[in-house]
Order: C-alpha cells, then structure tokens, then sequence
C-alpha cells in the first residue's frame, strides 16, 4: 500500500471523457480508481473489489444510477454512493439522498468542494468498517454465522433455515465437506428463539468411542477407567439450546442406540449414577454419507435416521453454484487482508482461475486459498501465480488426478459458458461469438444451467 493511499473509488460514467477526467483528479490525489462504463460493470467490479466509495453519474444509457444506488444499498450498504448529475435529474438526486446517498453534484461539478465531500465519505466508510470490526471482536467468536451467496441454491437454503429455525424438530444437514454444514446449524442456532441458550458442537468423526459416550453422558469419578472427577456431558450442556453432532454417520452403533433413548424419552442417562436428568435440546446433526445406504448396510439404525432427519438441508457443492465464487472469494480476501494489514484486489486471470476450479474441499478450501493468496501476494493484486498448483493446473482433461473420467455433456457446456462469460466480462454478444453460438441460443442455455 502507498503511504499516501486515501482509498479505492469506483467511477462510474457512460462517457469515457468524463470518466477520464474524473480518474486523473482522483488519481492525483492520492486514491486509487477503477472505472466502469455502465451499471453491470459496476457491479462487476464491487464484487472483486472493496470499495471506499461510488462515485456514479445520474443517466446512464440501460440501467441508471439510481439502479446501481438500490443495488448498492442492498448488497453493500456501508459504501457511501456520491451522485454527479446534470439539471434535468436533480430531482431524483435529491430522492436518492432522502433513500441514503451521500452527496450529489450538479454537473460539471466544483472539483474543490467534490475533494473535500469525497474524503468525509471516505472516512465514514473507514468509520464504519472499523466499528463493524469492533462489535465482531466484542461479541466474540463463535457468534451468529454468515452465509456468503447469491446463487438460487443458497437462496433456497437460507429460506429453509429462516423458515424452520424456531421448530424443535430435528434437522439433518446433508453435503460434502466444507460445504459450510456447520455453518448453517450455527445460523439455525443464532437465528433461533434458542440463541441465548448453548450451541454444543460434538464432533463424532474426532472422538473415539468410549470416550465420545464421556462427552455425550455425564460420567462420574470411577465410572470407567480414566474417569477422575465429575464432568456435565454435552446432551446436558446443550439445555434449552442447540446439540450439533457433526458426523454423525460416525456415531458407533452401541451409541446410536443410546442418543435414540434420549431422543425418544427426553431424558439422559447419567454415566456412572444411573439417575435420570430431564434434557430439552434441539438436535441439529450433519453428514457427508449417504446414510440411507449406510441404513440398508446395517451400520446405522433406521429409527433414529428417521429420528434425525425429520427436516433435511442440502447444501450444494461449490461446483454446483459457481456463481459464487466470485463473491467469496472478495469477502475472504476482505476479511485477510484486515488481518494481515494489506490492501489487495484479485486480478481478472486470478478470479478466472478461482472460477474455473472445481473444488473438491468446496468453501472450506476456497478460504484456504485466498488466505494463503493474501499472505503470500507481494504486489497491490492477487495473481494467477498467488495460486496453488492444484488451482492453476486443473484443465477438463480426462482422467486428470482429480477431475472424473467421464465428464457429461451437459457439464462441458455449462463449464465453456462460465469460462467465456468470465473471460468476457460477462459481455453475451462477445461471449455468444466466442462459443459459436447465436445469442438466443445462450440465453436459452444460461437459462437451462441456470447461469447468469
Ligand atoms: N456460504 C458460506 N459463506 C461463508 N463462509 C462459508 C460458507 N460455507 C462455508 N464457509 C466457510 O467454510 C469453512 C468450512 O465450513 P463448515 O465447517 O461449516 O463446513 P462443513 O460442511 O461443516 O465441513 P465438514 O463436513 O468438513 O465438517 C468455514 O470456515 C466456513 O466459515
């Protein structure tokens, strides 16, 4: 970062001049620009970068900026939008700033009294993000979770979770690994009537038998050996609140029988007294098995899958929604370049390669990615270089170490199409011309993968 850095700001003007113009002041001044033509490339760029504040013409050939201002406002509240605006739109300038915009300005504008608007955003948005970092720090870790994403399938999710987070009735979280099946037990939990009380993680995978039942039960000095002194089990612990058994497919057959108990009689057995402790918790359990299979196989009992999963989430994989990709990986290199006191914006090629992957470990190692980008990232912007092997490497050949044999048709389509509308920008007629195909025919197929 220049010591002298004020801040990034977003011009945005159908008029190259203007947009030129505007640039060498800003740039003058000591803040970094990037400039966009229209609104879909504004939002194009808000989602790679962090900015400190949107400068936007009024009228705008398509959508205007009172568009961008709503879009603004509703996914990136904390950035203060200044609007430059000619005569005749004075009006819904002044409508703008009643719904929370800045500042306007009557084309051409006073550049002296817009240096000085500037900076009071600039330091509300520095004001504001400091503050929101503070109330994290203070409420403390682990507090209520966060999805990132846009897609139609994190849509379908989040409603789920809003729709059913005060029921008492048992959820099971189904997805691959670092899907963020935690998370979303933790968003049940901290959305929920429930939120004051304990939300109790009990991992199954991690814990070996004998001593997983210790965790779940209460156990007294010499209940078993090794047992030295007198311990509340995590059942009892979770009171009022949220059990999270994660992995639960791990869950050894003698100690399925035993959860069943608890669920079915709402009472836990102590280990070690045999008293018998009255418990209400709502159970939330996660797998990435298929456990209806592991039900016809015999290592998981019928009754209690159907015990748990009165209410089932799917979460997808990150392949699944790639339109996501982009929006993560901004947040996470938001969030670790505050942590390691860095300013970084990802490069085009970097995020096309970030977008092309297919991510096996899914969010959980998309984060790893970034953050280990952040920390290694020498320059202002994160490179294709900044990536791992693995990251860079994958092409759609077959039989590559990770990608399928076979790979369906379908999937080759869908993947060539995000492919050109990242290369392209997200520009159709370019993207229609680079696939060889008529422009109605994307559409139809955008509309098909259900891509955008
Ligand atoms: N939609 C999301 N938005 C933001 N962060 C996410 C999202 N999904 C997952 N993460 C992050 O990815 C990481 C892995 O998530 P989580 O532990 O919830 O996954 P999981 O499905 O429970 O994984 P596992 O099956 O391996 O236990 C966490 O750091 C989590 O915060």
């Amino acid at each position: 970062m220049s010591a002298v850095d004020k801040g990034l700001i977003l011009v945005v003007d159908d008029e190259a001049s203007a947009r030129r113009v505007l640039s060498a002041i800003l740039e003058q001044e000591d803040y970094r620009v990037v400039s966009a033509g229209d609104v879909d490339e504004a939002i194009q760029a808000l989602s790679r970068h962090d900015f400190d504040t949107v400068i936007t013409d009024m009228k705008m050939p398509g959508a205007d900026g009172l568009q961008l201002h709503d879009q603004i406002k509703q996914n990136y509240p904390e950035i203060p939008v200044i609007f430059l605006t000619a005569y005749g739109t004075v009006e819904s300038a002044v409508n703008a700033m009643n719904l929370g915009a800045f500042y306007y300005f009557v084309k051409p504008p006073d550049y002296l009294n817009l240096k000085g608007i500037l900076a009071r955003a600039v330091e509300q948005r520095r004001l504001k993000r400091e503050l929101a970092q503070l109330r994290q720090r203070l409420t403390g870790l682990p507090g209520p979770a966060q999805f990132i994403g846009q897609s139609r399938q994190m849509h379908q999710v989040c409603d789920l979770v809003e729709a059913i987070k005060d029921s008492p009735s048992s959820v099971l979280i189904c997805g691959e690994t670092g899907v963020g099946k935690e998370l979303a037990a933790r968003a049940l939990h901290y959305g929920s009537v429930r939120r004051d009380a304990p939300f109790v993680t009990v991992n199954c995978a991690a814990i070996p038998g004998e001593l997983l039942e210790s965790e779940l039960f209460v156990y007294e000095k010499g209940a078993f050996t090794g047992a030295v002194s007198r311990r509340i089990g995590r059942i009892e612990q979770a009171a009022g609140g949220t059990l999270f058994l994660d992995e639960i497919g791990e869950l050894d057959i003698s100690l399925q029988a035993k959860l069943l108990r608890v669920l079915q009689e709402k009472e836990v057995e102590r280990l070690g007294d045999n008293r018998r402790i009255p418990v209400d918790f709502r159970l939330v359990s996660s797998t990435n098995r298929e456990l209806p299979q592991e039900v016809a196989k015999g290592t998981f009992r019928e009754d209690l899958f159907y015990r748990i999963n009165v209410v089932r989430i799917d979460l997808p994989s990150l392949r699944e929604r790639r339109e996501d990709i982009p929006l993560l990986v901004s947040e996470f290199v938001k969030e670790f370049c505050v942590q390691e006191g860095k300013v970084l914006v990802v490069s085009e090629k970097a995020m096309q390669t970030l977008c092309a992957y297919h991510w096996p470990g899914n969010v959980r190692q998309l984060r790893n990615v970034v953050e280990r980008a952040v920390v290694l990232s020498r320059g202002r912007e994160i490179l294709p270089s900044d990536l791992p092997d693995e990251v860079r490497g994958q092409s759609l050949s077959p039989g590559s170490a990770d990608s399928p044999a076979v790979i369906p048709l379908r999937e080759l389509e869908a993947e060539a199409i995000r492919r050109a509308l990242a290369e392209c920008s997200g520009n159709k007629s370019l993207v229609a011309k680079k696939l060889g195909c008529s422009r109605k025919a994307l559409y139809r197929r955008l509309k098909e993968y259900d891509l955008s």
